[in-house]
């Protein structure tokens, strides 16, 4: 037989795959897309992911072998992994990066060699380190981690690799996946027993054994043997539930060979046992729409959906995900986590009940890797697999075998970009390669397009689709511009209210109907300050001040998490007056409280939704009317669907538009259209009160018009002019170090040695508006890219210049993050 080499990923920021031997015995079994564990270096073992197989070798190198095949099949598909080279590609990251971000937890697997003594010690002459070592494995310590750190300079690995020369101590390759599958005991009839005559008598022969024999009895009953033309078995559970036989009953009816107990796997994946509804009829825009997304799909065009709120967008997706079923195709339903609400999740269940999975960050890890293996099984079961998947952002790595369909919604929502670590992807713009790798449709939805997006789409490179009546047929709701300055002035503001706001308000509760106010700041204020001599509190790792948690009489750092409590007097001059300054949603309801007596006010934002169920039960209290007001942050304004909601107000617009970055005027255009679009969905035209300082800004006037195009317009002369995407590319480049010379010779280096390239343009380098978190310090570069340059050598030369800096002594240890279309 030829040999056989494996080239793999291993899960480490490198940036090539790996080629090792195949032994022999599984030169038939071994596969792409199986894990393997392989040894990297001179003692580490990893679990890894065979990329591709071949038969020649790489010429210089002496290879290893595979040391264990994990998977008797691939965990994931060939033409999975085209994606993960794309977006290694074109997100200058790793194979590894992406190997990271790509499996979920349960999948990826621990390496713990474990050394343990083989029992052979028969007179072999040993030295000092060795005959230490030796003593510890007695002990029980068993890896060369905690060897090293018991021993110190008196370890050595030559010491323990004699030792295994002389085989007198062993390393167990222990790489156990992390992922087990959920076992339940079950419960049936002994195989001896045959029929109910067999029955009886062991009935009988159990006289004596009074709660047996009853036991016995209630198992017959409950799985009906004998008599049901259904296998007679019982989860144990099942079984036991309600009665006060014990365990140890059921024992003795297996030692007799009465019953016997097996372990079955159950799934953790709640099942889905609804009956299906049938599709709502499309209004006539609706189908209109359908219509002409099906023939952008024709022309193969990633198509854009722009549906004002509540146009019923969903329901158009939901008849193109039928369709793509019916071809027996799957499809991928993306949605931002925060939006991914037991609202969406239902009306998807109910339509195409136990085809739908569902893949977010809050499942456990067990239960993504269960989703995983049913969107794997499709391709071998139909029946069994998922056929639809709704998920947030990391769904687009799920194993797919036959994309016939990918819809992004609130497709211009900067949570589908990851932050931090790499691969810093955008999930709209994966879904958009994806869709083309899999020959698969891809729609994005919104009612406030990405500037992106929309461009795009006047282009001609995307295919267009208007919505622009709501299905009720209620028109959009009606923007009002409240003055916060003048208000305060006249003193007439109520706590955080303006009077048109509080007037509202007071009518809308009174007739029954309900609110939400927006405010994007939680906590209870932004900042504390002594009074006599004004004193900030300010976080010790980060360069924010910290804000004043109320509930909890705590100062927390919203960026790393550092939190003390509310000192009782300023430390700085001992003054007892610390008053807070601004205003959070925690301090919001505080005010409120007693502004509308007898009302229920809710909350949702960070703070209070951090358990489980949390969000859950907000959206339900809200959607039975157990709530009257709710206060929330960025949370309020995905795609929540209320029916009596009637008055929205947006407590400081100011905070939104004044933000320093290239997007605040399309961000805040977008916000405050969303969380607007709460407002009167369904019964009579809804009422929204924008509070601001600045009701003459140009981008206010815009909001009160509800104009998406002419604020579209306006800033696209604007990104022109300041060479902005969409008309050129970005890419920020992060400096970090622990020692602000560090970072800031380094920068300098970087930023001198980009900026000799006269093709493109160089901002920075400069402190961004947090310089320092979690004691590093950053300083930014932005590189402007035309779009006529070609954008792999522009990387190229960024990553060459990247490993320059880096390798001078002087900048030893600096990190730099590279962020391709930073969002
Ligand atoms: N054809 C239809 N038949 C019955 N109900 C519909 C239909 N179309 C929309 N609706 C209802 O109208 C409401 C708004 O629809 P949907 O949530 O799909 O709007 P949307 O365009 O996604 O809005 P948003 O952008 O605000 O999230 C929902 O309650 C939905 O059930
Ligand atoms: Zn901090």
């Amino acid at each position: 037989m030829p040999e056989i080499f494996a080239q793999v990923i291993l899960p480490l920021p490198l940036h090539d795959a790996f080629t090792y031997r195949v032994p022999e015995k599984w030169q038939l079994q071994i596969k792409p897309g199986q894990r393997v564990v392989v040894q990297f270096g001179a003692k580490k073992f990893y679990a890894a992911l065979v990329l591709s197989l071949s038969e020649d070798a790489p010429a210089n190198i002496d290879l290893k072998e595979i040391v264990q095949l994990l998977d008797e099949e691939p965990v994931i598909l060939p033409q999975n992994l085209e994606l993960w080279k794309w977006m290694a590609g074109y997100y200058c990251c790793t194979l590894g990066d992406v190997f990271r971000a790509a499996l979920p937890t349960g999948l990826k697997l621990e390496s713990k060699s474990k050394i343990s003594l083989t029992g052979n010690d028969d007179e072999q002459e040993i030295g000092e380190k060795e005959f230490r070592i030796l003593e510890l494995i007695k002990q029980d310590v068993s890896t060369p981690d905690s060897l090293q750190k018991k021993l110190g300079l008196d370890f050595s690995y030559a010491a323990l690799k004699s030792l295994l020369d002389k085989h007198i101590i062993q390393v167990e390759e222990k790489i156990d996946a992390k992922y087990k599958a959920k076992s339940e005991t079950w419960v049936r009839l002994h195989p001896d027993i045959k029929s109910e005559k067999d029955l009886l008598e062991k009935e009988e022969s159990l006289q004596r054994a009074k709660k047996q024999q009853e036991l016995l009895v209630h198992f017959v009953e409950k799985t009906g043997a004998f008599q049901a033309a259904e296998q007679p078995v019982v989860s144990k559970k099942e079984l036991l539930k309600g009665t006060n036989f014990s365990s140890a009953i059921l024992e003795g009816l297996v030692q007799k060979k009465i019953l016997k107990s097996f372990q079955q796997q159950v799934s953790r994946i709640e099942t889905n046992t609804s009956k299906q509804a049938d599709l709502n009829l499309l209004n006539k825009y609706q189908q209109q729409a359908l219509a002409e997304v099906k023939t952008c799909f024709d022309n193969n065009l990633v198509t854009l959906i722009h549906g004002i709120t509540a146009s019923g967008k969903t329901e158009i997706y939901i008849h193109l995900i039928d369709e793509t079923l019916k071809q027996g195709k799957q499809a991928l339903y993306l949605l931002p986590e925060i939006a991914l609400t037991t609202q969406i999740v239902e009306r998807l269940k109910n339509v195409f009940g136990s085809k739908v999975g569902i893949y977010h960050s809050r499942l456990n890890s067990q239960e993504r890797v269960e989703i995983w293996k049913k969107v794997l099984l499709f391709q071998s079961d139909p029946g069994e697999g998922y056929q639809v998947v709704l998920g947030a952002r990391s769904s687009v790595f799920l194993p797919f075998s036959n994309l016939g369909l990918v819809i992004v919604d609130e497709e211009h929502e900067n949570s589908f970009k990851q932050f931090d670590p790499a691969p810093r992807y955008h999930a709209r713009d994966m879904a958009i390669v994806l869709g083309k790798q899999n020959n698969a449709n891809v729609l994005l939805g919104s009612a406030t397009p990405s500037y992106e997006s929309f461009y795009n789409a006047l282009m001609g490179k995307y295919g267009l689709v208007s919505l622009t009546k709501r299905h009720s047929n209620v028109e959009l709701p009606e923007i009002i511009v409240a003055d916060l300055t003048r208000a305060w002035k006249r003193k007439q503001m109520h706590s955080v209210l303006t009077p048109e706001l509080f007037g509202l308000m007071e009518d809308a509760l009174n007739n029954r109907e309900q609110v939400i106010l927006f405010q994007n700041r939680r906590g209870y204020s932004p900042f504390i300050q002594c009074f006599t001599c004004g004193w900030i509190p300010k976080c010790e790792n980060c360069d924010v001040s910290l804000t004043y948690h109320k509930f909890k009489k705590r100062l927390s750092c919203h960026y790393c998490g550092f939190s003390i409590a509310m000192p009782p007097e300023c430390p700085e001059c001992g003054s007892p007056e610390i008053k807070t300054r601004g205003f959070g949603t925690e301090k919001i309801e505080d005010e409120l409280k007693p502004l509308f007596p007898g009302k229920r006010i809710d909350r949702m934002d960070l703070d209070t939704t951090r358990s489980k169920n949390a969000f859950g039960r907000i959206i339900h209290n809200l959607e039975s009317r157990k709530t009257d007001i709710l206060i929330g942050t960025q949370m309020v304004t995905k795609g929540l669907d209320f029916e009596h909601v009637s008055v929205v107000g947006i407590l400081n617009a100011d905070n939104l538009i004044n933000f320093p970055d290239f997007r605040a005027h399309e961000r805040a255009y977008q916000l405050i259209s969303q969380v607007s679009g709460r407002a009167g969905r369904k019964y009579n035209r809804g009422k929204v009160v924008v509070q601001t300082s600045h009701p003459e800004h140009p981008l206010i006037e815009l909001i009160r018009q509800q104009d998406y195009r002419a604020a579209f317009n306006t800033q696209m002369t604007e990104r022109r002019l300041f060479k902005y995407p969409p008309y050129f590319r970005l890419i920020k480049l992060v400096v970090k170090h622990k020692k602000p010379e560090t970072v800031d010779r380094a920068a300098g280096q970087l930023a001198n040695l980009l900026k000799r390239s006269r093709d493109l343009t160089v901002l920075g380098p400069e402190f961004p508006l947090v310089s320092r978190i979690q004691l590093w310090y950053h300083k930014e570069i932005w590189v402007k890219i035309h779009p006529g340059l070609p954008l792999a050598d522009v990387k190229r030369f960024i990553l060459e210049n990247i490993s320059w800096v880096r390798s001078q002594p002087e900048n030893s240890s600096c990190m730099v993050n590279v962020d391709v279309d930073p969002a």
